[in-house]
């Protein structure tokens, strides 16, 4: 069989795990991002995560199934799946797979990594919406097995089957589900960590405490604080007012979440949220 030959639009947080793990799975990787100073920090991640693995030879082989561009071209003809991971904005998923579909050919799957948005809305950008599906990686890609593979209205089943057993043969976990806000992963995640802040604010306990029932009780790796304060608390704001917008009452943000982002308390990237880090 051909060697998989896949490419990664969008080479921040999630772009550059996604080529990591394809490219792991021996497959050719295209990586396009429009900044150069992205492209060079996502090697330095890439080989910082592939060293936890593997010997400086096996790491070199590794990368050199990563080829990059900082531009879409007619280089991206070769590729036969595309994996849109630009920010989480419909206006630009549209217009990037407007302009990666001229440039493909028929049968090419493209992909989109987003969190939420309606992969429906983003497939009507496109001439054959058939062929455009969400793959949903969790984040760190090259950690979770989890790919969520989200099947938008018009989605070929023809083109679902060929990204699970593309999932498969990378090593993940694929799960089929329909499109609706939020698919399932983010949904489930806004309700635990909405419920969480909200026990927070009826000072039912302390936040070491409530992560810690969290954690012993259910079994999650993390707390729901510990959590928003990893995803960064002004991006989980976004994702639960859209939610709020979706299913209403049920999502609605806390006080405390605003306030929180208002102090520019934002979790772990800005040293502090629910927690303080050095
Ligand atoms: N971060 C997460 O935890 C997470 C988890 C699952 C899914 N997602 C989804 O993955 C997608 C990407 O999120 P992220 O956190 O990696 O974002 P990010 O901001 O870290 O990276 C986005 C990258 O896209 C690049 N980009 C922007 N416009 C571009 C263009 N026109 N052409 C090429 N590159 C362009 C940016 O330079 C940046 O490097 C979003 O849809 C997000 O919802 C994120």
């Amino acid at each position: 069989m051909n060697r998989l030959k896949v490419c990664v639009v969008g080479a921040g947080t999630m772009g550059r795990g996604i080529a990591q793990v394809f490219a792991e799975a021996n497959c050719d990787v295209l990586l396009i991002d429009k900044s150069k100073e992205q492209l060079t920090i996502a090697f330095q991640y890439i080989r910082k995560y592939l060293s936890f693995n593997y010997n400086n030879t096996e790491i070199e082989q590794i990368i050199a199934h990563i080829s990059t561009s900082e531009q879409i071209d007619s280089q991206i003809a070769e590729y036969s799946l595309i994996v849109e991971a630009v920010p989480e904005n419909l206006e630009l998923k549209k217009r990037i797979f407007s302009e990666i579909e001229p440039l493909v050919p028929e049968d090419t799957i493209l992909a989109t990594n987003t969190s939420q948005i309606s992969v429906t809305s983003i497939a009507s950008a496109c001439e054959n919406t058939g062929r455009v599906l969400g793959m949903h990686f969790s984040n760190p890609p090259h950690r979770m097995e989890l790919v969520e593979i989200i099947r938008g209205l018009k989605t070929d089943e023809n083109t679902v089957d060929m990204v699970v057993d593309i999932t498969k043969q990378i090593g993940k976990k694929p799960y089929v589900v329909n499109d609706v806000q939020g698919f399932v992963v983010s949904r489930i995640a806004a309700a635990v960590i909405s419920e969480g802040i909200r026990i927070l604010e009826e000072g039912v306990c302390d936040k070491e405490t409530l992560d810690g029932i969290v954690k012993t009780g259910l079994n999650h790796p993390m707390g729901p604080l510990e959590l928003v304060d990893h995803i960064g608390l002004d991006i989980f704001l976004m994702l639960s007012s859209d939610m709020f917008e979706a299913y209403g009452e049920r999502f609605r943000v806390s006080r405390t979440l605003k306030q929180y982002v208002e102090a520019g308390m934002l979790g772990k990237k800005t040293g502090e949220g629910f927690y303080k880090y050095a």
